[in-house]
């Protein structure tokens, strides 16, 4: 029986099937960050378990909250930096050289096609981007993970998502997104691996196939995957050229991680991309959605740019397009925060960061920040923000706040006029 890109992945790296569907599987990677390894690494050390199993396997960054804002964000960034240098993890990004971990960690082409990735963070389901199994777990998975490289997991049944057609002009993989986890509702995929696949992924550049799979886990989805092809080779191709004689070699050796013609799926759900249009959320759950252009009345006090699902170069660029010669509305106050040093590097040469500056935008460094209520940009009691992020929850960016999730675009296009507005006011031009 033929087989999906995640049962291939577990087919590959399977070590043990103790009982049941329960499977242990090798892990390639490890990624880690200040707010949950050290309570990971903390565990170990007490148990007189300090080691880790590979440290050119394990990856580690400071994103969350950086610079640190206080002695205990801190003393959270010292555990984890202390731990890198004493194990030799080599891959270690701390301040002048962090991003967020799941901008970061692909633009280091640590994650290749067939990879098996864990991290003790929800959205490790980004990774899958690549054609990998990524997944989000707890402490003691990640100890057991840093510790012997394993990870046990239930075998993941997979729903298979196929977006047909093409987007129209101002509708983006965000609005793609949160439209599937409309339809699915935040439970519909636990447990799940989501297999994107259809004409409009096969069209989607590598940071929007990662901003689809950065949102698999708010409709319950351990993983959001899409089969590695020609996009995924030419991205990773400054890091494999050495590994491959061409790119047509890789392409070769990564499609066997390719779903099968006869795979099964626990679902099948197909998507028509042409009918799809801006969306945003409202409420304090991400499948709450309606059009944007129905939300006109609703007025933000702030809008931020950012993290690990729009906080890319693409993401900035489209924004830019948007905000170019104008001004943000004198009540808004407007946060970008370029998600690694190499975006916000890319922003500056391409006069984007110029273009933010001079609409009134405020540039943050690289770090999570303001996505998850720490720092850099946290709401007043009854405060509405406009942000590219992925959580929606109640308190969320801080506590009495609230927040509509939208793409870049729309949430620039709000920016300028403090209503939830739709970028197509403003926005002449292509879907990049
Ligand atoms: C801090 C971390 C545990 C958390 C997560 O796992 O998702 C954070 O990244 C978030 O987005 O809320
Ligand atoms: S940017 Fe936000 S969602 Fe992404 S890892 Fe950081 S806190 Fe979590």
């Amino acid at each position: 029986m033929g087989k999906n890109i995640a049962e291939k992945i577990f087919a590959s790296h399977r070590v043990d099937n103790p009982f049941g569907d329960i499977h242990v599987i090798r892990l390639d990677a490890v990624f880690c960050h200040e707010i949950t390894t050290p309570v990971a690494i903390n565990d170990l050390v007490e148990r007189g378990l300090d080691r880790v199993f590979d440290p050119a396997k394990i990856k580690a960054v400071i994103d969350h909250v950086t610079p640190a804002k206080d002695s205990k964000t801190a003393t959270q960034g010292k555990i984890l930096r202390d731990w890198a240098n004493r194990h030799g993890i080599k891959d270690f990004f701390d301040i002048g050289r962090n991003g967020v971990c799941h901008a970061i960690f692909p633009e280091k082409g640590f994650v290749r096609p067939g990879y098996t990735v864990i991290m003790g963070d929800s959205h490790t389901c980004t990774h899958g981007a690549f054609g990998a199994f990524a997944a989000g777990v707890g402490t003691t998975d990640l100890e057991v993970g840093i510790l012997k490289g394993v990870c046990a997991f239930h075998y993941p049944e997979s729903i298979k998502i196929e977006i047909r057609g093409s987007l129209p002009e101002g509708v983006f993989a965000k609005d793609t997104i949160l439209t599937i986890i409309g339809k699915l509702g935040v439970n519909g995929a636990t447990n799940k691996v989501i297999e994107f696949c259809g004409e409009v992924v096969d069209n989607m550049s590598m940071e929007e196939r990662m901003t689809l799979c950065n949102m698999a886990i708010e409709a319950g989805g351990t993983c959001g995957i899409c089969a590695p092809d020609m996009t995924t080779v030419e991205y990773l191709w400054p890091f494999i050229s050495d590994e491959f004689s061409s790119r047509e070699d890789a392409l070769k050796a990564y499609q066997q991680y390719c779903a099968d013609p006869d795979a099964t799926y626990a679902e099948t759900i197909t998507i028509n991309g042409d009918e799809l249009v801006p969306v945003a959320t409202f409420g304090f759950k991400p499948d709450q959605i309606k059009p944007v252009s129905e939300m006109s009345d609703t007025r933000v006090d702030q809008v931020y740019i950012g993290s690990c699902t729009n906080g890319r170069i693409e993401d900035l660029r489209v924004a830019a397009s948007v905000l170019k010669g104008k001004k943000i509305k004198d009540w808004v106050r407007g946060i970008v925060s370029p998600a690694s040093p190499a975006i916000y590097n890319n922003a500056l040469d391409e006069g984007i960061i110029k273009i933010f500056m001079d609409a009134g935008f405020c540039v943050t460094n690289p770090t999570c920040g303001a996505c998850l209520g720490m720092s850099n940009g946290v709401l007043a009691e009854g405060e509405v923000c406009a942000s590219t992020t992925n959580r929606n929850f109640n308190g969320r960016m801080g506590k009495g706040g609230t927040v509509h999730l939208m793409s870049p675009a729309s949430a620039a296009a709000t920016a300028i006029t403090g209503y939830i507005t739709n970028s197509d006011i403003y926005q002449q031009g292509g879907n990049s």
